[in-house]
């Protein structure tokens, strides 16, 4: 059962997307080939709430192809790419996502991929295991655990988990170190300029960027923008973090200052409310913003959607907005993931790490569970050196290893 946009144009379109990913993500190629002969997933029933692009879809098809049954619906209401979506339907996956969906098609679509009773989630922001915990409907569905993808989904399970609340073990996928050091910087890094680029087309060399928050997104876009030959200016509420972005040479001021004199603003915090009505006010005529972090709430979009003067789309996915102060900004995406909305999130070598990890944790699951606690764990460390291993080898870099002098010298006081 799915609920998709399709047509035969969308499916051929969806196929050759997942082959073109398919043969840049090899790592997840070969954990996927290494498995598939014992089918270890066979009556095993998998839901996913992750972005539908053509990198997950390799995911979704490897799961397939290990035996299970699986049932998936997008991250987020604008970044399901139809295509994709159409494809996986096509091959017997159970697809509830398309794009351009309003919250409320969003949340039905969760509903409908715990309706198959899958007993291991994998999710991307926490939407669909918060559901799992706390709707009356599925709460008392079995699951023997789960795994996040996202550092936002890691801070909402953690804060269900200190409270006592969680049902089910959950591995942080984050938290792995070949997930968020790369996805987390060198992904979004990436496919966020890929983003801005496609929504305004500007020039970025010459303009200030202000890059609102400094973890591992924050310092991908910085210098990704910094490559491109803009000034970088980093906002930031965590002094190690603000010492760290003033000696990586960036200029860092509070956004009361930044918002006055920025010409591009990229929020990257997780955080809610970070550029604000009042600094909006403040802005240049022609100001551009954006978010890449969790969820549509960084920038205060709202006043900027609805409490405009008027609001045009421009070009694609972005909004002219008139305030009523009389000034032209501009908002991406409607504040929501740029790099998922105005371009197609991050590019398959980097998400075949992040993917390996998810579908090796989903794994550790399902042979784990039975002593398992319910509580978050990290990545189990063989996993996410294994990862690192698989994609220095398919980038053919080799490395040394220690001699038997050295290994007796660190083990010697
Ligand atoms: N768009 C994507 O494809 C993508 C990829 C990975 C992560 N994410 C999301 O991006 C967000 C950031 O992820 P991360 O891994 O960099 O997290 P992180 O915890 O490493 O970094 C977040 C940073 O924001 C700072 N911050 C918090 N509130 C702030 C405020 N009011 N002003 C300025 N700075 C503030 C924090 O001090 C921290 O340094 C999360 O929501 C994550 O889920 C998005
Ligand atoms: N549901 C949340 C999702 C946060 S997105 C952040 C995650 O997206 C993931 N991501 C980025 N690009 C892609 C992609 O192309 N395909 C699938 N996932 C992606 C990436 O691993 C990252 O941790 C929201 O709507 O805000």
């Amino acid at each position: 059962m799915s609920k998709v946009k399709s047509s035969p144009k969308l499916i051929k379109e969806g196929k050759l997307s997942y082959e073109w990913a398919r043969s840049h993500m090899q790592i997840l190629d070969n954990t996927i080939n290494r498995l598939k002969k014992s089918k270890p997933l066979k009556g095993i029933t998998l839901g996913f709430c992750l972005h539908i692009t053509k990198e997950t879809s390799v995911l979704l098809m490897g799961a397939k192809e290990l035996g299970a049954n699986v049932a998936c619906c997008g991250g987020n209401p604008l970044t399901t790419q139809d295509n994709v979506a159409a494809f996986l339907a096509s091959q017997g996956i159970h697809v509830y996502a398309w794009n351009g969906q309003s919250v409320k098609d969003y949340d039905w679509c969760i509903d409908q991929v715990l309706k198959h009773k899958p007993t291991i989630l994998t999710d991307d922001g926490a939407d669909m295991n918060i559901k799992a915990h706390f709707d009356k409907r599925f709460k008392n569905m079995k699951i023997l655990g789960a795994t996040e993808e996202t550092t936002a989904g890691v801070t909402r399970i953690r804060a269900v988990e200190n409270q006592g609340k969680l049902r089910y073990p959950v591995i942080l996928v984050n938290e792995a170190y070949t997930k968020h050091m790369f996805d987390n910087r060198y992904g979004t890094g990436q496919s966020t300029i890929d983003g801005y680029l496609r929504a305004m087309n500007l020039l970025m060399a010459s303009k200030r960027v202000v890059v609102v928050g400094y973890g591992w997104v924050g310092r991908g876009v910085a210098s990704r923008s910094h490559g491109m030959g803009s000034k970088v200016i980093v906002t930031e509420i965590d002094p190690i973090k603000a010492l760290e972005a003033h000696m990586d040479g960036f200029e860092v001021m509070p956004m009361s200052q930044a918002a006055k004199i920025g010409d591009i603003f990229i929020t990257c915090t997780g955080m809610t409310s970070v550029i604000r009505k009042e600094h909006i006010l403040n802005m240049k005529d022609g100001a551009i913003m954006g978010n890449v972090g969790h969820f549509d709430v960084e920038i205060d979009s709202e006043f900027l959607l609805k409490k405009s003067k008027s609001v045009k789309e421009v070009r694609p996915s972005l909004d002219e907005c008139v305030l009523k102060n009389g000034k032209k900004v501009y908002l991406i995406g409607q504040g929501r993931l740029a790099n998922l909305v105005a371009a197609e999130g991050h590019p398959p070598e980097v998400m075949a790490q992040s993917f390996s990890n998810q579908i090796l944790s989903v794994m550790y699951i399902l042979k784990n569970h039975k002593k398992m606690e319910n509580k978050i764990i990290n990545v189990p460390q063989e996993i996410d050196t294994q990862v690192a291993v698989d994609a220095l080898k398919a980038m053919d870099v080799k490395i040394d290893k220690l001699t038997p002098e050295q290994v007796k010298y660190a083990n010697s006081w």
